[in-house]
């Protein structure tokens, strides 16, 4: 099986797909969007991509990108502790404290905002495709005075020298990674635990009524259907309007959350399933 990922080598998916298919060819990409494109396009059986970090929230585009571009339904989600490391080039170590610029993927930058505040105040913060593609570049560019905010497979790959390891501001940092496919997805890892299923659905509501999203909500409250994030987008039709996404913490079943789909396209929502799946993590 191909397994494509948000590449290059050594990016925080590329271990996500590490632990998850250990034993599949992976495929890298240089963009989200790329990435799923490929399942689409038949070049790989399964994407891996980022969606949702702790410190920093949702992975807009992937969200964006699977609402407005492509259909392809969730087959499972993988959680990653993430740890950044900042790195430079080895020939920079005698006077790495003359950094000028730091390349990363904008949620690395974000979830060092503190850090980088703090030691670095006021450095130029570039914003990159990943954290590997920003480790990539220090290495091909020893001329730049540039760090990158990484992990430490990505420093090994990249020949670069940590300078200061664990620069992320909170310790509980984790980013959740979808798996999507087409097509049926065998999971067995041993490096991963079940944590329980989960149902993603886009529900969009009515024009302009009051107390719509509370109708929503009251639809999966009364039948104690455990809400575990809600999350909205825009339509992209004019200011305000929105989509919600919403993951519930279960599986499809036959009879409470097609009740509640029945009884929110009743008070005029559009609902669709994006995935009924398991939640792995990495564990410890
Ligand atoms: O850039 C990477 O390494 C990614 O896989 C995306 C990402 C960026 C920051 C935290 C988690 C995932």
């Amino acid at each position: 099986m191909k397994v494509g990922y948000l590449g290059p080598k050594a990016t925080f998916t590329n271990i996500a797909v590490n632990n998850m298919f250990p034993k599949e060819e992976a495929i890298a990409f240089l963009t989200i969007p790329n990435c799923l494109d490929a399942v689409l396009e038949e070049k790989v059986d399964v994407a891996l991509v980022p969606v949702e970090n702790t410190l920093e929230g949702s992975v807009n585009i992937t969200l964006d990108y699977l609402i407005h571009e492509v259909n392809l339904p969730i087959k499972g989600e993988i959680t990653v502790p993430i740890k950044q490391h900042l790195m430079i080039h080895p020939i920079h170590m005698e006077h790495f404290d003359k950094m000028e610029v730091v390349y990363s993927h904008s949620h690395a930058i974000a979830q060092c905002h503190k850090y980088l505040h703090s030691e670095w105040n006021g450095i130029r913060c570039e914003n990159t495709t990943s954290t590997a593609a920003a480790a990539q570049f220090i290495k091909e560019h020893p001329e730049v005075m540039g760090a990158a905010i990484g992990n430490e497979l990505t420093a090994k790959e990249y020949g670069l020298t940590i300078i200061k390891r664990n620069i992320h501001d909170y310790d509980n940092n984790h980013t959740r990674f979808l798996i999507l496919a087409n097509k049926r997805i065998e999971f067995h890892s041993p490096s991963c635990d079940l944590q329980g299923y989960k149902t993603t659905m886009m529900v969009t509501l009515p024009a302009d009524r009051f107390g719509a999203l509370h109708q929503v909500l009251s639809a999966f409250a009364w039948r104690k259907l455990n809400l575990v994030r809600i999350e909205s987008r825009p339509t992209k039709t004019g200011l305000g309007n929105y989509y919600f996404i919403i993951d519930l913490d279960r599986k499809i079943d036959d009879v409470l959350i097609p009740g509640a789909i029945a009884e929110l396209e009743a008070v005029g929502c559009k609902v669709q399933v994006l995935g009924s799946y398991p939640a792995y993590a990495i564990n410890d």
